[in-house]
């Protein structure tokens, strides 16, 4: 494939080396220093754009790969804001999105054991849940996309639970969630990739139920593997539509 790398940080770096060990061509490269002087017309020799900008940046890259009819895999997290806006242009467009807020076999397992988790742990109200996220001090967003997969996962089956809340430790007043508020932890250490833990605490005891990521080398794979897999169809796509956990 040849594939529009969207963004030359920390993930485009390690995509890149990812994608040629596979075969593929990083043939354009778009980056903060270059993205202004770029047009629909770079786009047309791509089969496939993988976007790894920024919260800010990721709109106006997913409407110009739309402009350009180039399908793209969107891993840059902060802009579900204007999900439902997306995907309703994606699918009125005929145009091709995938995207996730973490690529990782291992995280994907974990959003599907969560939900599991959640509908047994519902009937056991002596049981309060919070979830706590912790990532490198360079990262733009809190919470963590991954950490708003979690809580969604986690709201759809705890009856209790009807929206999340964010606490980014260290920056202004603590949170302390109300009853039907699921709380999300952050905490900004160092150089650390990226932490989940979901946590159930009772009076009596307490389930921690953790994914540690060790590098980046997982998430940037699981972009590349998606990228492949979006190849021939149209629509708009969220990570998880790439396994199946029930077969
Ligand atoms: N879904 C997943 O599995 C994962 C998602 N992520 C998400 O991916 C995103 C990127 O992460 P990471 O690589 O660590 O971040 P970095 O800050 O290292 O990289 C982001 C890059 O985007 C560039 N950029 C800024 N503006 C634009 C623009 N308008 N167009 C194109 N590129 C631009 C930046 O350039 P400059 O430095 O010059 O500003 C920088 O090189 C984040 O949102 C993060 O949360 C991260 C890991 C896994
Ligand atoms: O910014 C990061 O680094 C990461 N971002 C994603 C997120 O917001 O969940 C995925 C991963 O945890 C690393």
């Amino acid at each position: 494939m040849n594939i529009a790398l969207i963004g030359y940080g920390k993930m485009g770096r390690i995509i890149e080396r990812i994608a040629s060990e596979r075969g593929h061509q990083i043939a354009l490269i778009i980056d903060e220093n270059n993205r202004d002087e770029i047009g629909v017309d770079d786009l047309q020799e791509m089969d496939v754009a993988i976007d790894f900008s920024t919260p800010h940046a990721a709109i106006e890259n997913i409407e110009l790969c739309f402009e350009a009819n180039l399908p793209l895999v969107v891993g840059t997290t902060g802009w579900y804001d204007h999900l439902e806006e997306i995907k309703e242009k994606c699918l009125q467009g005929n145009k091709t999105l995938l995207y996730g807020s973490n690529f990782s076999i291992g995280v994907n397992v974990f959003f599907h054991i969560n939900k599991l988790l959640a509908k047994a742990m519902n009937p056991y109200k002596q049981y309060d849940v919070q979830v706590e996220e912790i990532h490198h001090t360079h990262k733009l967003d809190a919470p963590s996309g991954t950490a708003i997969t979690i809580a969604e996962g986690i709201i759809d089956h705890i009856d209790e639970k009807s929206e999340w809340v964010n606490d980014l430790v260290g920056e202004g007043e603590e949170v302390v969630p109300k009853k039907h508020q699921l709380l999300i932890e952050s905490h900004r250490i160092e150089e650390v990739p990226g932490t989940h833990t979901v946590l159930y605490s009772s009076e009596v005891d307490q389930i921690e139920f953790k994914h540690t990521a060790h590098s980046r080398s997982g998430f940037a794979l699981g972009a590349v593997i998606a990228a492949e897999w979006l190849q021939g169809k149209e629509g708009f796509y969220a990570v998880t539509d790439m396994f199946d956990f029930n077969g």
